[in-house]
């Protein structure tokens, strides 16, 4: 294959309307160790939904169930259904590629290939599906989805540097790019700035701003500030002593915030525990 011969969608200048996510019935296991029993949550298009409990209570396994990443995991298991668009993603017809496509996925570590460049980075991910496209189709991809990672500005005089060399932020904003490069529905975050300063933390939480009203989010964060900035839709999650974890309460953000129903719930956004 040939540099100009990256493979992408089809319907790539058509922007895709975000899409809801229905999570029902998520249990899963590693080996015997049960740690979700029966959670659900619709996820709204356009919106952020923010996954909020005390460590260890089950979001990242909840979030890797959305995109099918938890099977990757040696003995891990699941069972219940995930709804993108109202079809399951876990129906046998389905091909796994197509949920890692639809549903992409931003780590807590910034992860961009080091030696390639931010170019590269970007459209790295573009081989796994669609169709071959010309250099300068290319070109208007890396520009988009840079434009609409916050990185352009910044690194548009450095496309062929190595993503390596970029800080820590502007690796998460790269990644950011590299996901929406292959045109997601669904953008799954796993405490994106949580190896990041103040700063670029910011700026990541302008960029998801700016990305909802066309992709829809799921963040998991360990910051009650962040989740109060960033999400329209929260969800408290909890395990108790030697129990799975579930959803204690979830709600509009700012209710979970200033008027939970559940007192665990008050206690935990008021930092009482966890
Ligand atoms: N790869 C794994 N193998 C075995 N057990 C695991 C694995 N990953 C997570 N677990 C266990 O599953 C449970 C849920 O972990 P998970 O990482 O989903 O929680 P979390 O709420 O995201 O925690 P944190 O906020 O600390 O990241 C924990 O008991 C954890 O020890």
């Amino acid at each position: 294959m040939t540099d100009t011969d990256v493979i992408i969608p089809a319907t790539f200048h058509a922007r895709p309307e975000p899409s809801g996510l229905e999570a029902i019935g998520i249990t899963a296991w590693f080996g015997t160790h049960l740690v979700l029993d029966r959670v659900s949550l619709h996820m709204r298009e356009g919106e952020v939904t923010a996954l909020i409990g005390p460590s260890g209570c089950g979001k990242s396994t909840f979030l890797r169930t959305l995109n099918r990443m938890h099977e990757l995991i040696p003995a891990a298991s699941m069972a219940g259904q995930v709804l993108l668009d109202g079809e399951d993603i876990y129906d046998p017809s389905r091909r796994l590629t197509d949920a890692r496509r639809l549903i992409g996925m931003v780590f807590q570590k910034p992860n961009p290939f080091p030696a390639m460049s931010v170019y590269d980075n970007v459209v790295a991910g573009l081989k796994l599906t669609g169709q071959r496209t010309s250099r300068s189709t290319k070109d208007d991809i890396v520009e988009e989805c840079l434009v609409r990672a916050g990185l352009w500005r910044e690194v548009r005089e450095r496309l062929r540097h190595p993503g390596g060399m970029l800080s820590g932020g502007q690796q998460q904003r790269l990644c950011i790019a590299r996901a929406l490069a292959i045109r997601p529905k669904v953008l799954l975050m796993d405490e994106p700035c949580s190896a990041l300063d103040p700063t670029s933390t910011r700026v990541i939480e302008e960029t998801i701003a700016e990305l909802r009203s066309d992709v829809t989010i799921v963040i998991v964060t360990h910051n009650m500030q962040q989740a109060a900035r960033v999400s329209q839709h929260a969800a408290f999650f909890l395990a108790e002593e030697n129990q799975p974890g579930r959803i204690v309460e979830h709600g509009p953000t700012d209710i979970m915030f200033s008027n939970p129903q559940d007192a665990r719930t008050s206690d935990y956004v008021h930092g009482r525990f966890g």
